[in-house]
């Protein structure tokens, strides 16, 4: 029997039910380490069937907002329980469909799971202030409603996490969801979904459509009954999201690119400087956007970290994902692979000298899948295009640099400000970069990746639309705040 004959097809969930687009059109979603196996395919969905969705989830809005903050979160609990007794089965799309390592993807649909028992918890906890009223026989205070209909569109690279700590807290803050997940992951998004419908949430509360980003992300940007749009991806999308929101008065959110700098000064414990530079930059093929990408070295131990950085990038084992021996997959899509081949090559040309890596894998059986060795550069000049773009792929950049001072002017000297790590034993150091650089995301002695959930994550300058996700700030995105004055 053919792979072929044995897939699965996966249909929208609207209104409660799973319903085939009305195009009547399906994609395949193929996996990046065997492009020959389909994973599943996908519904290409139309304009007609995000307005069926649309129009779902504000039926269900009336009731959803209804429902006490721990009723809820009842359901977020019966999601996380749900999704537990999945969670290999879970993993184990994910890591077909776009490649990171099954211990990762276990690990991201964990995370997914804790995160909606954390804000199954939100659900209990208090949503506004009292405030002094100059006039002492009125009660002031603030309290907060949903949005209404928030549309979520959501990346391929953490494609469990990512659509859960968007969905969690405009769920249990009382708003009702159309989610459009990157159709390069559309399998792994349904079963999700699917946990959610075993859960028994109620219908229209949550629906998702898949399709292209140019028709069903677009026409989520446009749609006059979508109440607020929350989103991660690339920048140009991002933008352009953010301008349609604003033209139509949709509250909306953003988390974009990010070019990371980690910084390794001469007190440096350099073992766990390597370590968090290899975990941080090679990691899930370094397709994060807090993924480490340019490593500011002090001169007087350059020459030290680099030949340790060498050796220990020499023994990373790249192949198929679900392989136990595996340390690095394949990069998610055709599109990534070759996007990331053609920054190599920008790099070279640009003057860097490539120390190790570069080429495309392809022997044997890795030639069916979208390999890249990983790659280490050195020699790269601040201008250079591979140390202002992200790259989101399996590439680091070192340059050398005097002094702490002159790192954090190239750290910052870039259009990004996600994540930023520095390895250091002074406590002088420690406080000149938490003060100094530009990002959201300050990591001292640790690497640039590794967000946790209960605390705020968002982005400086370009990186984000200056709003923060996940913890308690996810609130100021997903409710409204009303301030109310009572006099009896
Ligand atoms: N910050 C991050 O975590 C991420 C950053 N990136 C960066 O972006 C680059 C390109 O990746 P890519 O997948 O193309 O990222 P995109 O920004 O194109 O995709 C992110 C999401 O937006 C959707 N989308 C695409 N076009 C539109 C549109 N016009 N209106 C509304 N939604 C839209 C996509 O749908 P669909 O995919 O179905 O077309 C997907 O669901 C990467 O190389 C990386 O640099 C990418 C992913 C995550
Ligand atoms: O580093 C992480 O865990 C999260 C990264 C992220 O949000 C992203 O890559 O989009």
């Amino acid at each position: 029997m053919s792979v072929e004959t044995m897939v699965k097809t996966y249909l929208n969930y609207i209104d409660g039910e799973w319903v085939s687009a009305s195009t009547n059109e399906v994609e395949p979603s193929i996996n990046p380490a065997k492009k020959y196996e389909i994973v599943g395919y996908v519904q290409k969905s139309s304009k007609k069937d995000l307005d069926k969705a649309v129009a779902a989830a504000k039926k269900a809005k009336q009731q959803w907002r209804k429902l006490s903050g721990p009723a809820r979160g009842e359901y977020l609990f019966k999601i996380a329980n749900a999704m537990e007794r999945r969670i290999d089965e879970i993993a184990e799309t994910m890591t077909r469909e776009m490649g990171k390592t099954f211990p990762e993807a276990k690990g991201e649909t964990a995370r997914g799971i804790a995160i909606l028992r954390y804000y199954a918890g939100e659900g209990m906890r208090k949503v506004g202030d009292v405030i002094p009223s100059t006039d002492s026989e009125g009660l002031m205070f603030t309290t907060r409603v949903p949005l209404g209909v928030v549309g979520v569109i959501t990346p391929w690279n953490f494609p469990v996490a990512i659509p859960i700590w968007k969905m969690a807290p405009a769920l249990v803050f009382g708003n009702t969801v159309v989610f459009k997940p990157a159709q390069e992951t559309a399998v792994t998004a349904a079963k999700v979904v699917e946990c959610m419908d075993e859960a028994g949430l109620p219908s229209g509360v949550v629906n998702m459509v898949t399709g292209s980003g140019s028709v069903i992300g677009q026409g989520i940007v446009d749609h006059p009954d979508i109440n607020g749009i929350t989103f991660t991806g690339s920048n140009q999308v991002g933008k352009q999201i953010g301008q349609g929101a604003l033209a139509r008065g949709a509250k909306y959110q953003l988390e974009m690119g990010g070019k990371n700098p980690v910084i390794v000064l001469e007190d440096a414990d350099l073992d766990l400087a390597v370590d968090a530079t290899i975990s941080g930059g090679l990691r899930s093929t370094g397709q994060k956007c807090t993924a480490t990408s340019r490593v500011f070295v002090q001169s007087t131990v350059y020459d030290q970290f680099k030949e340790n950085l060498l050796a220990k990038v020499k023994q990373i084992k790249v192949g198929d994902s679900m392989d136990p021996e595996t340390w690095m997959g394949p990069l998610a899509s055709e599109k990534q692979l070759q996007t990331v081949l053609s920054y190599i090559r920008k790099g070279i040309e640009e003057g860097a000298t490539l120390l190790y890596g570069g080429r495309r894998l392809e022997e044997r059986e890795l030639k069916n899948g979208f390999f890249v060795e990983p790659t280490v550069f050195e020699n790269v000049s601040p201008k250079m295009t591979i140390a202002q773009e992200e790259i989101f792929g399996p590439v680091l950049a070192l340059i050398k640099v005097d002094t702490l001072e002159e790192a954090l002017i190239l750290a910052n000297d870039v259009q990004y400000g996600l994540s930023a790590s520095i390895f250091t034993k002074d406590i002088g150091s420690m406080l000149s970069f938490i003060n100094e650089i530009e990002a959201g995301l300050v990591r001292i002695n640790a690497e640039s990746a590794g967000v946790e959930l209960q605390a705020p994550f968002g982005g400086m300058k370009q990186s984000s639309s200056h709003s923060r996700e996940q913890g308690q700030a996810a609130i100021e995105f997903f409710t409204a705040i009303k301030t109310v004055f009572v006099k009896a």
